[in-house]
């Protein structure tokens, strides 16, 4: 931009008093289209593809169900007080089509869009899909700027080495990244993992490719103050790519996904987790593993939606302070 142009303020959502929030074609958040600004500081984009997953397949249609529980979301987040459109441009970029029959033509075709969508700096949230899509997010991220703190919400640990034979799937991104040297080995962290393994070595193995563990029962007995303390004295100073299997919540919270566990975190304690990352450097972010036709009344895509406006929350910089008498949009 020339700099003698006066700054443009970002485009946000059209005033919902003048337009309902159920009318028009589902963007996130009713936001922009990507190319309706001249740039975007954070593009929220899709993946929908699911020819990675283990059991219930379903979520390549995560991205469009989880863009038509977010009409709801409104300009004012009080409880991190941002206004997360306001403060900066948040755009769609619609979604990058992954080729369903070729695993590895789409997670090559997936880190180049994330490269090409992030080339000017602008940062990136993905609606998946399933979690096979984190490892060219994080070859993308991590060829930007190096090895990542990569926090991990999940109840799986999603280090497994292979399936049928397969490398890439949605139980071992995580490890192949740590074998790429994607991760910092000092600073990752899984949060919210529970349930039956296939081994006690399976903790060995995620141990030494660099993860800490803050489990769900943890979170249970040690209570949510010290898992967030624990969390952030993990994360140190690297870029934080953080990624969030939505299975990271309890079945009752959201149903809707592929690889169900008892026993997990309720939203409440994830939406806490999340605001706590305010002011940490979020370099990118996924929401994964939303899978509709297995949801109800759209709690899981609400669930989902809600954690990705937390997100964008927490990516918020600092230096705008919410303005009192800006007309209120309803
Ligand atoms: N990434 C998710 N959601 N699930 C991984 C589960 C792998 C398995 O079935 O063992
Ligand atoms: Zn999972
Ligand atoms: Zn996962």
């Amino acid at each position: 931009m020339n700099s003698a142009e006066p700054p443009q303020s970002p485009i946000g959502p059209p005033d919902a008093s003048l337009t309902p929030r159920y009318a028009g074609i589902a963007t996130f958040a009713r936001l922009p289209c990507l190319e309706d600004v001249p740039r975007a500081d954070i593009a929220v984009v899709g993946v929908p593809f699911d020819s990675g997953v283990s059991y219930r397949p379903g979520a390549r249609f995560g991205p469009a169900h989880i863009r038509e529980a977010s009409r709801l979301l409104r300009p004012y987040n009080p409880a991190q007080d941002v206004e997360p459109f306001a403060a900066q441009q948040v755009a769609d970029a619609g979604d990058i089509s992954a080729n369903p029959f070729s695993l590895d033509e789409a997670v090559t075709r997936i880190q180049t869009a994330a490269e090409e969508l992030t080339a000017d700096g602008t940062r990136l949230l993905t609606l998946g899909g399933d979690h096979t899509i984190a490892l060219p997010l994080l070859r993308a991220a991590a060829r930007r700027h190096g090895p990542l703190a990569v926090l991990h919400f999940d109840a799986h640990l999603d280090t497994w080495d292979t399936y049928f034979g397969a490398p890439v799937t949605h139980g071992t991104p995580f490890r192949r990244a740590s074998e790429e040297g994607l991760i910092d080995l000092t600073t990752s962290l899984h949060v919210g993992t529970r349930g039956p393994l296939y081994s006690r070595q399976d903790l060995r193995d995620d141990e030494r490719l660099g993860f800490a563990v803050i489990s769900s029962p943890e979170i249970e007995t040690e209570g949510l103050p010290r898992a967030i303390e624990r969390m952030l004295a993990r994360l140190g100073e690297r870029p934080v790519y953080l990624s969030i299997d939505i299975d990271v919540l309890d079945p009752a919270h959201a149903p809707g996904t592929g690889t169900p566990e008892a026993g997990g975190m309720t939203s409440r304690e994830l939406l806490a987790m999340i605001r706590a990352l305010r002011g940490t450097r979020l370099v990118g972010a996924d929401v994964v593993e939303v899978a509709p036709a297995y949801d109800h009344a759209q709690m899981t895509a609400v669930a989902a939606a809600h954690t990705a406006y937390e997100i964008l929350s927490a990516m918020t910089p600092d230096h705008l302070p919410v303005p009192d008498d800006r007309p209120r949009e309803r």
